[in-house]
């Protein structure tokens, strides 16, 4: 048992979020949460102790071990999806920040789920590489801020036009929460300019957000757009995250000139 969990700690280490499937199949067999941490954990520095411990003892993350979603994430759009019926059969999705593809898993399968709908397609876009995903296209280490990945990314949709524009891109934290969220707030900011511009009239737009000055501000400036707009705290994001979301539905298809 502990020679496993060495080795699941090793590939956690690599490879953060990302589980394999030998990995995933011990999970599965090895049932609860561990509680305590393995005798590997000795030697590592605190902070990679702490990650590794929570890592073992996060339900969602075995969960989406045993789903087969590439990281816990996967649970924070489903329960979103399960709550607003946004994700319907047919639907063009673009996933900014799509990296390691979780969100993207869960669109896929819900765009495609019901026979005898047209399927749906899904592009995924992130700085890093994503492995393939059956069914979604993927651009891989592009900066979705550039002019020239948006036209890209325009140009695989089509009639340039999307239903729902998901963004759960975040930059690397510093732990400086002043300058992370300014710094999240300025990609959203990119990926909302983007939404207004791809997305058909009625479209979604979801964006991860770290709790911060300038909140309010955008959760406004998306209502000026959108019929609806709701800021939401998902149950599988973690407690003392300063993680929210915002879910816009019901785009007013205006003139745009910023
Ligand atoms: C929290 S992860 C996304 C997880 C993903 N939703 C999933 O479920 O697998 C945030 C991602 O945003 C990406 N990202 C940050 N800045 C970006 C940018 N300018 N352009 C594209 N992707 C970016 C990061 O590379 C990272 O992979």
């Amino acid at each position: 048992m502990i020679r496993f969990a060495s080795l699941l700690l090793r590939r956690l280490e690599k490879s953060r979020d990302v589980i394999s499937s030998s990995q995933r199949q011990w999970l599965h067999k090895s049932g609860p949460c561990l509680k305590k941490a393995p005798k590997k954990l000795r030697g590592k520095n605190p902070s990679s102790q702490r990650w590794i411990v929570r890592q073992l003892n996060d339900p969602y993350v075995q969960k989406a071990a045993v789903d087969n979603y590439r990281c816990r994430s996967a649970y924070k759009l489903i329960e979103m999806d399960d709550k607003f019926r946004f994700l319907k059969p047919g639907l063009v999705v673009v996933d900014c920040g799509a990296c390691p593809g979780s969100w993207t898993q869960v669109a896929v399968n819900r765009v495609n789920a019901a026979e005898g709908f047209p399927r749906g397609m899904v592009i995924g876009v992130d700085l890093q590489y994503i492995s393939p995903i059956n069914g979604a296209k993927l651009l891989s280490n592009c900066d979705f801020t550039l002019e020239e990945t948006q036209e890209h990314i325009q140009k695989h949709l089509p009639n340039g036009k999307a239903d729902i524009v998901l963004s759960d891109m975040a930059p690397n934290a510093t732990g400086l929460s002043s300058l992370d969220h300014d710094q999240i707030v300025a990609l959203q900011t990119s990926a909302f300019k983007f939404s207004k511009i791809v997305l058909r009239e009625g479209g979604v737009f979801v964006c991860k957000l770290w709790d911060g000055s300038h909140c309010k501000m955008f959760q406004s400036i998306v209502g000026d757009v959108f019929k609806f707009v709701k800021v939401i705290k998902p149950q599988s994001s973690r407690s003392n995250s300063a993680e929210l979301f915002v879910f816009a539905r019901g785009y007013k298809k205006i003139r745009q000139d910023s």
